[in-house]
């Protein structure tokens, strides 16, 4: 397990382990954005700007070791955006995104999972991804698999899972990954009540082990229950950073009650 270095001290003294500089990432709104045929044979000053935007633009957050960040926007405003340029999966296109640490991602529905393999696979595949060794992965396998409640699902191919199923596969393989930044985006609001629960707990273990976490949801008491910290995105830009409560009650001022 690897020692987080701000487990027991306060996060204001702990180490910067995210660093976003200046960021921003550029979207083509439809797929054929691009320049057509059309204006290949019109002048320079008349072909079409390829249809760009940025969900995100000049984005400055620096997190430190433990923190619990609550990112919170209207749909589109990019939050999922954000966790994407901190798990790495997508790269800015101006700016930088520093992470030091490994992070565990829970962004998306499907985790990363593949397919056509097993619930079996897919487990020994990511965890391995994240640098566990086979007898630390056989170590844990059954706890993993127990915790997601899949024991007869063992060696059903992931596709064939249900949409509860496979929140519930990642969520168990994700959280028990050694990487000290863990990102949850809401994929969670998809399992039913009895295991949101227990993954909520799961996630107070991690906080007090001192993860750090990046929470988006929409949810405004599971906010105030993780995060002391909030980011308020709207229309790509970073409009208040400051403590969860702040930010929750700038969100509600301009758009209504819930988060
Ligand atoms: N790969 C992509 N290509 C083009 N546009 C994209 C891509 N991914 C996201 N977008 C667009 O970027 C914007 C921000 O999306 P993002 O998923 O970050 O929003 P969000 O704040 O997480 O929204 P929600 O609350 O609905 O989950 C949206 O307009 C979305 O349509």
């Amino acid at each position: 397990m690897a020692q987080h270095p701000s487990a027991g001290s306060s996060p204001a003294e702990a180490p910067a382990v995210i660093t976003v500089t200046g960021a921003g990432i550029r979207f083509r709104r439809n797929r054929r954005g691009r320049r057509s045929f059309k204006d290949l044979f019109a002048g320079a000053s008349r072909r079409s700007r390829p249809d760009e935007f940025w969900p995100l633009r000049g984005v400055d957050v620096t997190v430190r070791a433990g923190e619990a960040i609550g990112v919170v926007g209207r749909n589109g405003q990019g939050k999922s955006t954000l966790l994407k340029l901190v798990a790495g999966v997508m790269l800015p296109d101006e700016g930088r995104v520093d992470v030091h640490g490994g992070v565990a991602p829970l962004i998306e529905i499907t985790g990363g999972f593949v397919d056509d393999l097993t619930v079996r696979e897919n487990l020994t595949l990511t965890a391995g991804l994240h640098g566990m060794t086979r007898a630390e992965i056989d170590a844990r396998f059954d706890e993993i698999i127990d915790f997601a409640e899949l024991a007869d699902f063992i060696d059903t191919p992931y596709k064939h899972l249900s949409s509860g199923m496979k929140v519930r596969l990642a969520f168990s393989v994700i959280s028990r990954l050694e990487e000290p930044i863990l990102l949850v985006d809401e994929v969670l609001a998809v399992g039913d009540k009895g295991f949101r629960e227990k993954c909520y707990r799961r996630i107070d273990e991690l906080l007090a082990g001192g993860r750090t976490l990046f929470f988006v949801s929409h949810n405004e008491r599971d906010l105030k229950r993780f995060c002391t910290r909030g980011l308020y995105l709207d229309r790509g830009a970073l409009v208040l950073d400051g403590p969860i409560d702040d930010v929750l009650a700038a969100y509600d001022r301009d758009h209504g009650s819930s988060a």
